[in-house]
């Protein structure tokens, strides 16, 4: 059984049909890439997998459950995490706390425990803040901990919107355009970063990326939407060389 099956899925906008027809599995432990120009309809296939948008057709099941009609929090409980085209960090927290925020999936208090910070409060603070350092070490992070997240430089306030995704301890990890807005250098750093994170939480990644350095550089299997529909898939080599996408790519 595929982790993500993905089977006929649509969804209109009063008369735009922004996603068609769209079917996509991912095994476990894959890494692939969601491309097509822009306005194709990649971040709407994201809303719908994230439950923001109740797809209007198809279906969606993640290790066999289904997440049609499942609210986002739920969908999150069930494994799904996220990062988004525009970054979005709580701007005035610490970049420790923004981690925190992502385990209270995994910890959290009573009220009684919480209110009268009980031992067992400060066990499980203890214990959310080693597993958030424990983090971002893995993106050379932890030297700037307690930083302002507005005050980070961008590629790593990238970096931290990964690590507070996967403080969720995702199945699946969906990442809108990770490399947008990075010079070369942060890209590669990037794109080893997403290899080390994929082996070491054993994650399964979508992502969509115009950067098809990026793409084709970590990618093992590519869908293309063009118009909201499935234009071609394949291995990034068999994609790239496929004129139709290279047609969509140009717009001619
Ligand atoms: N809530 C909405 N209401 C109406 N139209 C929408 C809505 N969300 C998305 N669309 C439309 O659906 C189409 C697909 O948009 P989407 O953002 O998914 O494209 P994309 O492939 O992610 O583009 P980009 O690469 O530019 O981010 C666009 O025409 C967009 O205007």
């Amino acid at each position: 059984m595929a982790m993500l099956e993905v089977t006929s899925l649509g969804i209109s906008f009063g008369g735009l049909r922004a996603v068609d027809e769209l079917s996509m599995k991912i095994e476990k432990g894959g890494l692939v890439g969601l491309i097509g120009p822009n306005g194709a309809g990649k971040t709407t296939v994201f809303n719908m997998l994230t439950g923001v948008y109740r797809p209007t057709d198809g279906g969606i099941r993640l290790d066999g459950q289904n997440l049609i009609g499942k609210k986002p929090h739920e969908i999150c409980k069930m494994g799904v995490a996220r990062t988004f085209q525009n970054i979005r960090l709580f701007s005035e927290l610490s970049v420790l706390d923004n981690v925190k925020t992502g385990l209270h999936n995994q910890i959290t208090y009573s009220f009684a425990e919480s209110m009268f910070h009980l031992g067992s409060y400060r066990k499980k603070e203890k214990q959310m803040d080693e597993k958030a350092m424990e983090l971002l070490s893995v993106f050379g992070l932890e030297s700037v901990a307690d930083y302002r997240a507005a005050n980070l430089p961008y590629g790593k306030q990238r970096k931290l919107e990964i690590a507070r995704a996967l403080a969720t301890e995702p199945k699946l990890l969906l990442l809108d355009e990770p490399a947008a807005g990075m010079n070369p250098n942060e890209t590669e750093e990037l794109m080893e970063t997403i290899e080390v994170v994929r082996k070491r939480f054993g994650v399964t990644v979508l992502l969509i990326e115009h950067d098809m350095k990026l793409v084709s550089g970590i990618c093992e299997y590519l869908y293309v939407l063009n118009f909201g529909r499935l234009l071609a898939e394949g291995t990034p080599k068999e994609v790239l060389s496929n004129p139709e996408v290279v047609k969509a790519y140009l717009g001619e």
